[in-house]
Formats: C-alpha cells, sequence, structure tokens
C-alpha cells in the first residue's frame, strides 16, 4: 500500500484556540444511569465530549487558521464529529428554521403529502417512507434540494435529481433558504480549513462546489411509544453514512443522535457497498448530547474518498426519545456533474481509480431510499438514468 501525505499527522495540535476544553476521556453509561442526558431509552452509548471550535471571519491561511484547522482533523480521526459554534446570526436563522419546521410538521396530514415533485426528490416523506437496509425509519421529513423552474435547462432536459422543491408556503420557503444560505458559507470555510488541515494545495476541495449540489433534510422524530423505538420493529433513523463532502447538523434539546468514531478495524465504502445498517446494533457508538448554539459537523463518502480514508465518512443513527425531537441535517456536497479525484498526495490507488461521479452517486442512494417514490418511478418509466454518463452530465477533471 502506498505511503500517503499526512498518515503521520498528530491531534489535537494547537487545543489553546479551541473555545470549550475537551474532557480527556468520554464514559459509557446507559440512560437509566445518565438522567441529566437525555439519552434515548434503551441504548447503551458513550456520552460524547466534542471539540469545539468557533470558525473564522474569513479563512486568511493565518497561523491562527492553520490551527483551528489541525485541531479539526485531529477530532475528525478521532471522534468523527466535532462542534462548531453558531453565529448570532446562524442563532436567529437556526430558530426561524426551527418554528417554520414545527410549524409545518404539525400541518394535516393530507397537506404534508401534498409536498410532493415529480422531477426532484424535494418535499415531504411520511414516517415509515424513508427504507434504510431495507427497514423502515420513523422520521418524518422535509428534504430541500436545488429549488429548479421546470423552466430551467436541467429540468427541461429531464436530468435525474432535478426540479422544484414544492414549498408548502412561503414562509417556510424564506426561512430554509435563508439557514441554507447562511451555511453555505460556513461550508465554504470549512473546505478552506480542511485544505489547510491536509496539506492540499487551496482550491482542491472549493474547485468541486461552484453551484454546489447542497441539500438539506428538516426532520421531525415522534416520541418513542408501544410500537416504535429502538430494534428493527422501528427506529429514528438506521445506522448510515452521507454521500458528499460534510454534514452540518444542528438539533433541539431531546437527543437522539449516535455516531460511530472511526476504528482502524472497519472498512466500508458506501459507493462500493452500501454503509447502511452497518454495525447497527454493536458496541461502539457515541451518543451526541445536544449543545444549545452549535452545529455538529462531519465528513461524508466524497471526502473520505478524496483522503483515501484519513477522513472517513462518519456512520450515524438516530433513536426515538421520550419526547419529539426536531432537527435539521445540511449537506455541503460538490457540483452534481463533479467526477470527483483523489487529493493530492491522498492518491494511493484507491477504488474506483477513475473517480467517482457525485450526481450518480447521489442518485443512486435516492433510488435506494425511496423505492416507491413517484419520484423513482418517473425516472425508471421515462429511462433517464443513463442520462448521468452522458458527457453533458460529467465533468471529468473537476475544474468547473
Ligand atoms: O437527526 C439527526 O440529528 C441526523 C439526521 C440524519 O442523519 C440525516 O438526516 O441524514
Ligand atoms: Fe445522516
Amino acid at each position: 500500500m502506498a505511503i500517503v501525505k499526512g498518515a503521520n499527522k498528530g491531534v489535537g495540535a494547537a487545543r489553546y484556540l479551541i473555545t470549550k476544553a475537551r474532557a480527556a476521556s468520554t464514559s459509557a453509561v446507559t440512560a437509566q444511569m445518565a438522567p441529566t442526558h437525555s439519552l434515548p431509552p434503551g441504548f447503551t452509548a458513550q456520552i460524547g465530549q466534542l471539540e469545539a471550535c468557533t470558525l473564522p471571519e474569513r479563512v486568511s491561511g493565518s497561523v491562527s487558521d492553520k490551527a483551528i484547522a489541525d485541531a479539526m482533523i485531529g477530532a475528525w480521526r478521532r471522534d468523527g464529529i466535532l462542534q462548531i459554534d453558531m453565529s448570532k446570526t446562524q442563532q436567529r436563522l437556526y430558530q426561524a428554521a426551527n418554528a417554520a419546521s414545527r410549524r409545518f410538521f404539525s400541518r394535516p396530514p393530507a397537506q404534508k403529502r401534498a409536498c410532493v415533485d415529480h422531477m426532484s426528490y424535494s418535499g415531504y416523506i411520511a414516517s415509515g417512507e424513508e427504507i434504510t437496509d431495507g427497514v423502515a425509519d420513523y422520521s418524518e421529513i422535509f428534504t430541500v434540494t436545488k429549488d429548479l423552474p421546470h423552466t430551467d435547462q436541467r429540468v427541461a432536459q429531464g436530468w435525474p435529481c432535478h426540479g422544484p422543491c414544492p414549498w408548502p408556503d412561503q414562509s417556510m420557503k424564506n426561512a430554509m433558504k435563508s439557514y441554507m444560505s447562511d451555511l453555505a458559507v460556513s461550508g465554504e470555510k470549512l473546505l478552506q480549513l480542511i485544505e489547510m488541515g491536509l496539506d492540499v494545495p487551496t482550491g482542491s476541495l472549493t474547485r468541486y462546489t461552484d453551484d454546489g449540489w447542497h441539500h438539506m433534510r428538516v426532520l421531525r422524530f415522534p416520541h418513542r411509544d408501544r410500537t416504535n423505538g429502538k430494534g428493527k420493529k422501528g427506529r429514528g433513523i438506521g445506522s448510515h453514512t452521507d454521500y458528499g463532502l460534510l454534514v452540518i447538523a444542528a438539533q433541539d434539546e431531546v437527543g437522539g443522535l449516535f455516531v460511530r468514531p472511526p476504528r482502524q478495524d472497519e472498512q466500508f465504502a458506501n459507493w462500493e457497498k452500501t454503509s447502511a445498517g452497518l454495525r447497527e446494533n454493536d458496541a461502539g457508538w457515541m451518543y451526541v448530547p445536544p449543545a444549545a448554539g452549535t452545529f455538529t459537523v462531519f465528513p461524508g463518502d466524497m471526502m473520505q474518498y478524496m483522503t483515501n480514508n484519513f477522513l472517513k465518512s462518519t456512520p450515524h443513527k438516530v433513536g426515538l426519545n421520550v419526547r419529539e425531537r426536531f432537527a435539521f441535517a445540511y449537506f455541503h456536497e460538490p457540483n452534481f456533474r463533479s467526477v470527483i479525484k483523489p487529493l493530492p498526495g491522498y492518491n494511493a490507488g484507491q477504488s474506483p481509480i477513475g473517480g467517482i461521479h457525485y450526481g450518480t452517486h447521489f442518485t443512486n442512494m435516492f433510488l435506494r431510499n425511496y423505492p416507491d417514490r413517484v419520484t423513482t418511478a418517473r425516472l425508471r418509466e421515462e429511462g433517464r438514468y443513463h442520462l448521468l454518463a452522458s458527457e453533458q452530465l460529467r465533468d471529468e477533471d473537476g475544474v468547473l
């Protein structure tokens, strides 16, 4: 196996920049033993004490940026996740988005079910509709993908997954769009810092995100009762990894998210063989305690491929709790047309050799998760999947 740059990088450099101290260890507890934490009942996990940092106003390549970058890489390699503070603006945008989410999910079922689009996967996903590893999840979701009118050339030409977002009303649209636009700025800063932390040339990551396929899941989890809960009969969301570069998540005070810190003995590559259901019932999960005013951030599948497993896509799952829970998962992604290549210095001949077409990976994941959705049926009936292989939908050199 080829030696790749960065393999011996130390972790936790420049801790002095970290705004909240990370305790030296995590403690294994069960829900019963930890009344101060809102760990979902029936789960045993370590309570995570996450590395926390504040993003700079602007990434300038300064010494302090480099220290933050190194600390971030160290945290992801150790815990698979870290925390960043919301700015004041982000706190306000999060509150507004959360209020809009609660209003939407409290609408009558028929109104929610009407929010579906035939061309895109944007819109409502009822509890039980999403399938992870062959089993229905109890989450209730509103997905937001790039909101493109039917007159957009890509939609008119039938590009898979491209189409409008079926918003229930203008106020939900405004709240979600503002929240996502602000997160897109944080996503770019994070990529710039990662470039520094990985010692790759400036632009090695951000070259992929021009008109990135950023999207978001607005989530509600019902409270646990006799018919749902842990195990294959029902759960929040089964274990999985997400698909692109970064996941920037936010949750309310209820709690339910678990991540699986990277382990030497666990190899997976979601673009080749599904990582859904991975180690779901095994030991080794870490609970992510809610922390007001913070996002949690972890790498996705494309980051894992590009770095040859140096930053792995973090497996995570959601348990149902004793109260309903509201959360957001924002995905900072490459352009749909990008063919993702290993980063300079991290190319060890990883598979697939020719790179990964992000749009195909995204489409495959949505076809798998929503086999019965109208969008899936229409894509198949109209035989549009093959468009993904066409020259028009592929950017082979990543320069956009
Ligand atoms: O509920 C959460 O905190 C995370 C949700 C999630 O993993 C997802 O939507 O992909
Ligand atoms: Fe996820």
